[in-house]
């Protein structure tokens, strides 16, 4: 049975959902919340094993259904171990990507179908989905900034700028078509804004 809040912070390369995530966990532990905070591919020992190799190599080390096997593994996982047993005790879960990044970079930047996408969450994770999904926002030279300042390059991050557009579309749409769960935040502002904003975005189930 679950009884904690599962959160997922979502967005393209350098928008700020690794600083945000660990920002929300400090805001929700001095509210005496039990917080998991976890990440995606990874979380889970077979996750991050699957995450090696996901993030390694060539950029075409993989075809396009195989990636989004690989996936949907490390995801499945990370589910049965690590996000539904937390979830279960009533903590928190704040997972920085979950399966909307598989529905954009998969689906939209990599071709396959939403269908297909959502076909193996539901095998492999049985469908859970967030209570609540944050899209960080963030200008596209903004974003370029802070990657370039960040310095590195892996090969899920080694991709042309103008994929990098179609994400940000894709994210846009998602969360269009499911305005209950998506929250938009503008994260071109200064990171205390922007966690700031998030917490507003969960009052109704803080304690
Ligand atoms: N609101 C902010 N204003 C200015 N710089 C920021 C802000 N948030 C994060 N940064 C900086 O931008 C860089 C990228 O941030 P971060 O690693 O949190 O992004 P990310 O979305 O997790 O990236 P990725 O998806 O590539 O892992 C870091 O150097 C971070 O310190
Ligand atoms: C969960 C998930 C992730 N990706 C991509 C998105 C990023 O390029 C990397 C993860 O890197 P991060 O620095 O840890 O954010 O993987 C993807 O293509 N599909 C997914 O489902």
């Amino acid at each position: 049975m679950i009884r904690g809040r599962f959160i997922t912070l979502e967005g393209g390369e350098g928008v700020g959902k690794s600083t945000q995530l660990r920002a929300l966990s400090e805001a929700l532990a001095a509210r005496s919340i039990e917080v998991v905070a976890t990440r995606e591919p990874g979380g889970s020992v077979g996750a991050e094993a699957i995450r090696t190799l996901l993030m390694e190599g060539s950029d075409d080390r993989w075809d396009a259904r195989s990636e989004a096997l690989l996936f949907a593994a490390a995801r499945a996982d990370h589910v049965a171990r690590t996000i539904r047993p937390a979830l279960a005790r009533g903590a928190w879960v704040l997972c920085d990507r979950f399966v909307d990044s598989s529905r954009a970079y998969q689906g939209g930047g990599g071709g396959i179908t939403d269908a297909d996408i959502l076909a193996l969450h539901r095998f492999g994770s049985r469908g859970l989905l967030p209570d609540r999904t944050f899209l960080l926002t963030v200008r596209p030279d903004e974003a370029a900034r802070r990657l370039a300042a960040r310095g590195d390059r892996d090969r899920m991050g080694s991709k042309p700028a103008d994929y990098q557009a179609r994400l940000a579309a894709r994210f846009a749409e998602m969360a269009a078509t499911e305005p209950q769960r998506w929250r938009l935040i503008d994260a071109d502002l200064p990171a205390a804004d922007v966690t700031a904003a998030m917490l507003a975005e969960l009052i109704e189930w803080l304690p």
